[in-house]
């Protein structure tokens, strides 16, 4: 722990030197800062040069050897005899002639750097081949001794990592390289491994070369891309995108405190908005926080409840709308297909131990039996859960099982990410995600393949702004009914919001086909009504026959 702190200390104090360094130097404005950028440059290529041509050197050091001491011998030859005439030419043409090989190395290196960086590793990696599969375990000792190992028939790059192509000998299966490549990740000084197999007998085992994913903010979603068969909420490690399955998958958001759970929760919600804006999906709220997270969207739910009375009311709907879709689905399909009229629908639970854990024993009893309904009928029915939760113990995540899919943001301990993930733990240590990278997580899917990834980041004006744009056909109203103080709150949000784009209040623009907010005129202020005159007091109505 106390580790850790001194890491992310470092690395902020070596991040602020070299930040400073170049805002003195080569971040300077005007001819300083060009001058700077110029030598800077040059510099960098000279190194590169040396790099290379030393490189090639040391690779055939007798041959460089013999042709220095031929050059020098010719020289001191020439001095020694006293001899008349140019001394130096001769030897120089001769040492540039024959170690020309290593010059153009050294401008390769020179003109290219990543290039050449790039592939001086693979060739490292491809010699070091034999001996780290042999270290782990997957060569196969010859009767004369000779160890037999796995073909590496390709290296690839792509940003972050190292792709290694392997082939199994005979004898072997996939599994084996599977439960090598932990060792093969670390003999390589690699920050971790995902694999993914090319065809029967073929791996590909993909290296991380970074620890540490960097963070992005979301920007506004597009309907082309809010689809729930593969939305795009984050980075991977290898610098893709990653994306995230949400029809016919619950889903089980845990993190510490801090870890970013939001960023989770609102790539998801904020994601589809437009397929919800649309009608092809409906948001369903609970947030026994007092509606905290989810105030700021409201707009975007179509049902939402912030205590846990209502709660109960927003999952027996959802319960009934499952009933129903049985009836209709029955013989028919087996998968729902999200239509207008008759939408995906996303259950989103922020902080599931609020309900589960610490309200009265009634309603948790209550909620126990109806979630464990929607989650072990839903996902076939078109009703998706996503919650997330804090604390992974058996009180607030008792259902944890029905999940198939999960997302293991920063953990507390090992023992959290052994109760979330279970057997995916050895390859998605939670735990060890760094405090300094909110929004990191490990998602394991449903077949059990975990990745590391990071969510993009949703700042809470984006959050109101796709609110304003997006906004569900049928909002939720206020969970009381009446426009409570956190109401009033939205209201002035979305104004201010609208105010500062230039947009009216009423979700016009949001329904234009391109989404782009249009300024309004102003409109001019209504002049104050007059006061009425007093109503003239109606006779009262004549007593009925009955009524006497
Ligand atoms: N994807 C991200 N990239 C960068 N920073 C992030 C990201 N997600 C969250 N953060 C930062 O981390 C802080 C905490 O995030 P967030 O509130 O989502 O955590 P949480 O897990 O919901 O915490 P809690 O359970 O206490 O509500 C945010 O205020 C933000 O500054």
């Amino acid at each position: 722990m106390d580790l850790d702190r001194l890491r992310v200390a470092l690395h902020a104090r070596v991040k602020t030197t070299r930040a400073r360094l170049g805002a003195a130097t080569v971040g300077r404005p005007g001819w300083s800062g060009k001058t700077w950028r110029v030598a800077a440059w040059i510099t960098y290529r000279v190194w590169m040069f040396t790099r290379g041509l030393t490189v090639w050197m040391a690779k055939h050091a007798l041959f460089t050897l013999a042709v220095v001491t031929v050059s020098f011998g010719w020289w001191g030859i020439l001095t020694l005899a006293d001899l008349p005439g140019d001394r130096i030419t001769g030897p120089v043409l001769l040492a540039l002639v024959f170690l020309s090989p290593g010059l153009f190395h050294g401008l390769w290196a020179a003109i290219t750097p990543h290039g050449y960086l790039v592939r001086m590793h693979g060739r490292k990696v491809v010699a070091a081949w034999p001996k780290v599969a042999a270290a782990c375990g997957i060569g196969d000792r010859q009767p004369g001794g000779e160890v037999l190992v796995p073909k590496l028939s390709k290296i690839r790059y792509e940003t972050g990592a190292t792709v290694l192509r392997i082939h199994t000998m005979p004898g072997q299966t996939l599994d084996t390289l599977h439960r090598a490549a932990p060792a093969i990740t670390t003999t390589y000084k690699a920050h971790g491994f995902s694999t993914t197999t090319v065809k029967p007998g073929v791996l590909d085992l993909r290296l991380f070369t970074a620890a540490r994913i960097p963070g992005a903010v979301a920007g506004l979603p597009l309907l082309e891309a809010a689809t729930p068969d593969g939305l795009i909420v984050g980075r991977t490690r290898s610098g893709g995108v990653a994306q995230l399955v949400v029809r016919g998958r619950h889903t089980l958001v845990v993190g510490a405190t801090g870890a970013g759970k939001g960023s989770a929760l609102w790539s998801v919600v904020g994601g589809l908005a437009p397929a919800a804006h649309t009608g092809l999906v409906e948001f369903s709220g609970l947030d026994l926080k007092g509606g905290i997270e989810l105030e700021m969207g409201r707009s975007l739910f179509t049902r939402i409840a912030y205590e846990s009375t209502d709660s109960l009311r927003v999952l027996r709907e959802l319960g009934s709308i499952m009933n129903q879709r049985k009836e209709t689905m029955r013989g028919k399909s087996r998968l729902h297909e999200p239509r207008l009229g008759d939408p995906l629908h996303v259950l989103v639970i922020d902080e599931l131990a609020d309900l589960m854990a610490y309200s009265d024993f009634e309603t948790r009893r209550e909620a126990d039996r109806l979630m464990s309904k929607l989650l072990t009928q839903g996902r076939a029915l078109g009703i998706c859960v996503l919650s997330c939760v804090q604390n992974p113990r058996q009180e607030a995540v008792g259902q944890r099982n029905l999940y198939p899919q999960k997302i293991a943001l920063r953990l507390d301990s090992d023992i959290e990410t052994d109760m979330v993930l279970g057997p995916a733990m050895a390859l998605a240590p939670a735990h060890t995600i760094l405090k300094a990278d909110p929004g990191t997580a490990y998602l394991v899917r449903e077949d059990g393949s975990p990745e590391l990834m990071r969510f993009d980041y949703w700042p809470d004006d984006l959050i109101r702004d796709v609110a304003l744009r997006f906004a569900a056909p049928r909002p939720a109203r206020a969970p009381s009914g009446a426009l409570s103080a956190s109401d009033a709150d939205a209201v002035n949000a979305w104004t201010a919001a609208a105010t500062r784009r230039g947009v009216s209040n009423d979700n016009t623009a949001a329904k234009s086909e391109d989404n782009t907010a249009t300024p309004r005129k102003p409109r001019k202020p209504r002049a104050p009504r007059k006061p009425r005159a007093p109503r003239a007091s109606r006779p009262a109505p004549a007593a009925s026959a009955e009524e006497v």
